[in-house]
């Protein structure tokens, strides 16, 4: 019988919380080697594998099938995979590693709540400012479909940030930005407000299938699908 390989975080705020669900899930997972090994598997599971990787790997292994399931949030798969629902499905929820992709736009934009309202300041942007309103995001595929796709804003520019993105208004890089956000309050210290339409998605930890032929009919695909969803 073929090997399952199920690719969970190695490092990062959703390591522990993916190793335990799994855990709770009648499937305890065990280092192979040593405990900075990359490989993993299922106690009394021989044909499970655990591939341990960066949470944005993740959602590009399952985007190449090279894994069967992994755990990663909802936000890397929309952004790193072009055709998502085509490659991969969501099969559960995880209720962990919650964030919303979002526009945010400095306080002071008083009269700018709406996207309709930023899709005003955009069209004028060139004549007042002399370029176009640059964006401060390494979201860029979600800001094409939110800005260009949902809401027909065509003249922007966006500028590539890595990392401290809602200081990047404040900085001079860019006008405005869209970045992750939980709590909120890093957008507050940096005098950012989410535009009231401005969440472009709702994201959590989520368990994700690589859609393969050979899953169909297996049914130790839907076993594991299946005992991660009790636990919930
Ligand atoms: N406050 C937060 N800040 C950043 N990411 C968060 C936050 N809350 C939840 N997440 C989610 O955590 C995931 C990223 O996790 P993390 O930053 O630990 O990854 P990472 O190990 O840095 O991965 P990579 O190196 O591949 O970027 C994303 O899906 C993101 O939506
Ligand atoms: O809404 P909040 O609760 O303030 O969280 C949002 C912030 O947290 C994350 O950064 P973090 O400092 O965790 O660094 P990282 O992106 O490098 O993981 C994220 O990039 C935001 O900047």
């Amino acid at each position: 019988m073929s090997t399952i390989t199920i690719a969970l975080p190695s490092k990062g705020r959703m390591k522990d919380d993916a190793s335990a669900i799994f855990e709770r899930a009648g499937l305890p997972i065990v280092a192979v080697g040593n405990e900075r090994s990359y490989r993993g598997r299922v106690e009394g599971h021989g044909d499970i594998e655990i591939a341990f990787l960066s949470a944005s790997e993740i959602a590009r292994e399952l985007g190449a099938g090279t894994v069967d399931f992994g755990v990663t949030g909802e936000d890397l798969i929309r952004e790193g995979l072009a055709d998502a629902d085509r490659k991969v499905e969501i099969a559960a929820r995880l209720g962990f590693g919650h964030a919303d992709v979002v526009v945010a736009v400095p306080e002071i934009w008083l009269d700018v709540d709406t996207m309709a309202d930023l899709g005003d300041v955009a069209a004028d942007f060139r004549s007042r400012h002399g370029r176009r309103l640059q964006i401060a995001t390494k979201y860029w595929r979600l800001t094409q479909q939110h800005f260009s796709g949902s809401h027909g804003i065509q003249l922007y520019r966006i500028v590539e940030s890595l990392g401290a993105t809602e200081g990047a208004p404040a900085a001079g890089q860019a006008d405005i930005i869209v970045d992750i956000t939980s709590t909120g309050s890093t957008l507050k210290a940096n005098h950012l407000k989410i535009l009231s339409d401005g969440v472009i998605l709702k994201s959590e930890a989520c368990l994700v299938r690589a859609r393969k032929a050979e899953h169909d009919g297996d049914v130790r695909i839907t076993e594991i699908v299946e005992a991660v969803r009790k636990v919930l």
